[in-house]
């Protein structure tokens, strides 16, 4: 991300590159030739039947999943041929993850659940806890809570949201981050999401079967089924 002279977030070198990747399950190939480039400051729905295969394309991103055959780049970094330890920084520091059920910690504070990313990010306590704070507020969590199971189900995603923003990731992914959610709530979170690449220069992919979040985004992009035999 660069910034231009009036401050405005100008779209850089692709975040993500996704070239002629294919997968297959067990002889089943899920996924056939998909590429999907998508560059810093941007957004992209990822939509396509229960089965069609979104959540393996974000879990190819993120390292967790090698494909047949295609290339891979979260910025600089090959997916494909990096070493788990280059894939397990990427994944800390470079890339921010929600999914559907948030994966929060219950006995936890929301600052604890949320601090835990920068930590792990090798942030100081004290910098992951002031950092943390700052995004709970700026997303509308109260931070006085002692459980995080005490919070609503969209303060909980909210939470989950903060986490993912810890660090300043260059990469967001969101798996179905609104689908447990009443529409009110879903907005809410769509709306804190869908702020971010504009707000961070952070490329955006989020995987949805709900048209409205994914009319949101910049491209919309359908996958098609693989081969269903
Ligand atoms: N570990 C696995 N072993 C075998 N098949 C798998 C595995 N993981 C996923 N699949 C199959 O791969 C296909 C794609 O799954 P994936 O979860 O990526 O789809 P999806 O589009 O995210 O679905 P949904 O919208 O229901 O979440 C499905 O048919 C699924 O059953």
């Amino acid at each position: 991300m660069t910034q231009g002279t009036a401050g405005a977030v100008v779209k850089t070198a692709p975040a993500v590159c996704i070239d002629g990747v294919s997968l297959t399950y067990q002889e089943r190939q899920v996924i056939r030739d998909f590429s999907l480039t998508v560059s810093g400051g941007s957004s992209v729905a990822l939509m396509g039947k229960s089965g069609s295969g979104k959540s393996s394309v974000l879990s190819m991103v993120l390292g967790l999943l090698k494909p047949d055959s295609g290339e891979i780049r979260v910025g600089a970094i090959d997916v494909i041929r990096a070493s788990q330890r280059s894939l397990t920084a990427m994944r800390r520091t470079r890339i921010g993850v929600v999914f559907q059920s948030g994966e929060l910690v219950e006995d936890l504070t929301p600052v604890e659940n949320v601090a835990v990313a920068g930590m792990l990010g090798g942030q100081s306590r004290d910098q992951a806890t002031a950092e943390a704070v700052s995004w709970l507020s700026k997303l509308g969590v109260p931070t006085d809570v002692v459980r995080t199971s005490d919070l609503s189900g969209g303060e909980q995603q909210r939470v989950a949201v903060a986490r993912a923003l810890m660090g300043g990731p260059s990469l967001l992914i969101a798996d179905e981050p609104t689908a447990s959610l009443d529409s009110d709530t879903r907005d809410q979170i769509a709306d804190a999401i869908f702020a971010l690449p504009a707000q961070t220069g952070a490329a955006l992919i989020i995987a949805t079967h709900d048209r409205d979040v994914a009319a949101r985004a910049d491209r919309t992009v359908h996958l098609e089924e693989g081969d269903r035999s």
